[in-house]
């Protein structure tokens, strides 16, 4: 049979048909079941063309388990060149072909993550960090006028509860991505909440290669890893913004800040050093060097009181709206996100061992009626990101008044995480400081993807007699230090 018989014997089978409706309940619960499936169809068809484009096959690629067949994938979107790199779809918007995630994860890292993020166990531990939670719902519903009517695009949706609270404080139209097999589950939930239901699509896949019908006016995402970078969510945020959202549209989160400072912990080292040396009466000395050094290769993760922090914090500032695509062209590389490089320079307010740097993040919501902050810090209440803190094998001494400088060297890796290099030193202090010399160095290389999770509430320390706690942390009216694009000038800034 011909193509043209084909399509007229279709044409022949279209008939209008009439559907009676008890009521006007009955009539409006069609009319948003219609408009909802007519919504996934156009956006399912967007899909199709775009991979039959992209790879001459109608295969769907972007689902976890299809993960193996990936790289024939990704070497046929190259062999299609630029002419073919940048194809138009119906709606004018354009794809891009090359999966800038796949460049930058390996295979079997991408596998388990999704794995992990389509379990409703583990979706369900963070919906249940109330502080986390409770500061998403707070900023989007204080900031109706920013959601009212807009168009917004939920970056790595989950369970789709941002999705949601987007949806109650009046959004347009919800777009929430997501790549994991949570997206099933997520619909789930959505349609068993009706009245929001009709403004939100669900679309599985991942923001790097997904279609959406329309720009975003705003982004919504938890893109925060521990050290706010690990998992490397914050590219695939970026990304998502150069994607899908209008030339000025607003970013929530829009800014996150890393903060560190040098700790003094002599249980914590302790603790770490001395692992395991004696066993069943085996000694376990031969080994001691290399697991030693593993050890302390491990940065800590949990909550410590802030009495041990031995100098005021500084801050290394990322801002989501700004942060661009790596100045050496790898669109897989997003510079001070893919390579953090932080000079440290502390002046100790006591005199101590410091045993390393502590670290933790806080991210800002710039909505238009209120400014709000999601914090880590410690001291303030404990969310399931705790705080981090990276243990040097070798201690400083420091005295009042003495310098601590240093250097934070972060490499993002393709397990999704990152390499940490941390290089700490005690400068020369009472006479002769001038000169500048430095008296003791302690370097140490972590990888952020193997954290010891120690997990302690934060327990008081008792303090020594030289040791009076300090005003250290006042994290919302902190005068901190801030680094420019390069990490180079240190800029007060006043939040
Ligand atoms: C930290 S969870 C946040 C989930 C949800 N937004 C919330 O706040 O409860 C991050 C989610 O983003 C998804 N995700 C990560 N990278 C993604 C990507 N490149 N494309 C789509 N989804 C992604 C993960 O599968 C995970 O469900």
């Amino acid at each position: 049979m011909s193509e043209a018989s084909d399509a007229s014997k279709e044409k022949s089978y279209s008939r209008g048909i009439t559907i009676e409706f008890r009521n006007e309940e009955e009539s409006r619960g069609f009319h948003c079941a219609f408009e909802q499936w007519k919504k996934e169809v156009v956006i399912q068809a967007l899909l199709k063309v775009h991979s039959r484009r992209a790879c001459g096959a109608g295969r769907q690629l972007n689902r976890p388990e299809m993960a193996g067949a990936s790289h024939i994938h990704r070497a046929s979107l190259r062999q299609l060149g630029a002419a073919g790199a940048r194809s138009c779809l119906p709606n004018e918007m354009t794809s891009s072909s090359a999966s800038k995630f796949d460049d930058k994860i390996e295979e079997s890292s991408a596998k388990m993550y999704f794995h992990y993020y389509g379990q409703l166990l583990h979706q369900q531990n963070m919906m249940q960090d109330y502080v986390r939670t409770g500061s998403y719902y707070a900023a989007v519903l204080q900031n109706r006028t920013d959601f009212t009517d807009r168009v917004v695009v939920d970056v790595g949706a989950g369970s789709g509860i941002l999705s949601l609270f987007a949806a109650q404080a009046g959004a347009k139209h919800v777009y929430a991505v997501e790549a994991s097999d949570m997206a099933d589950y997520a619909r789930k939930l959505i349609s068993g909440n009706p009245s929001l239901s009709e403004r939100i699509s669900v679309i599985k896949g991942k923001v790097e290669e997904v279609e959406l019908p329309e720009k975003a006016d705003i982004l919504i995402s938890e893109p925060m890893g521990t050290l706010l970078i690990n998992e490397r969510m914050l590219e695939s945020y970026i990304i998502a913004r150069d994607r899908f959202l209008v030339p000025k549209g607003k970013m929530f989160p829009t800014i996150g800040r890393i903060h560190m400072a040098p700790f003094s912990d002599e249980y914590l080292y302790i603790e770490i050093a001395n692992k395991q040396q004696n066993y069943y009466g085996v000694n376990l000395m031969p080994l001691h060097g290399t697991a030693f050094q593993g050890y302390f290769s491990q940065p800590v993760v949990d909550a410590f009181d802030p009495r041990l922090l031995v100098a005021p914090a500084i801050s290394h500032v990322i801002d989501f709206t700004s942060a661009k695509v790596n100045a050496t062209g790898s669109s897989s590389c997003l510079r001070k996100i893919c390579m953090n490089d932080i000079p440290l320079r502390f002046v100790s307010s006591t005199g101590t061992r410091v045993h390393g740097l502590a670290c933790w993040f806080d991210v800002l919501f710039g909505g238009s009626t209120v400014q709000r902050w999601l914090t880590t810090a410690p001291g303030a209440p404990v969310t399931h990101w705790y705080q981090l803190r990276c243990v040097l094998a070798q201690p400083i001494y420091v005295m009042p008044g003495q310098e601590i400088t240093g250097r934070l060297h972060m490499v993002a890796h393709k397990a999704q995480s990152y390499t940490l290099n941390l290089t700490l030193s005690a400068k020369m202090w009472g006479p002769g400081a001038e000169q500048g010399g430095i008296l003791q160095t302690s370097s140490g290389k972590l990888d952020l993807k193997e954290p010891y999770y120690r997990m302690s509430q934060p327990q008081a320390y008792p303090m020594s007699q030289d040791q009076q706690p300090v005003q250290l942390l006042q994290t919302q009216d902190l005068q901190v230090q801030t680094h420019d694009e390069g990490g180079s000038n240190l800029l007060q800034q006043s939040v």
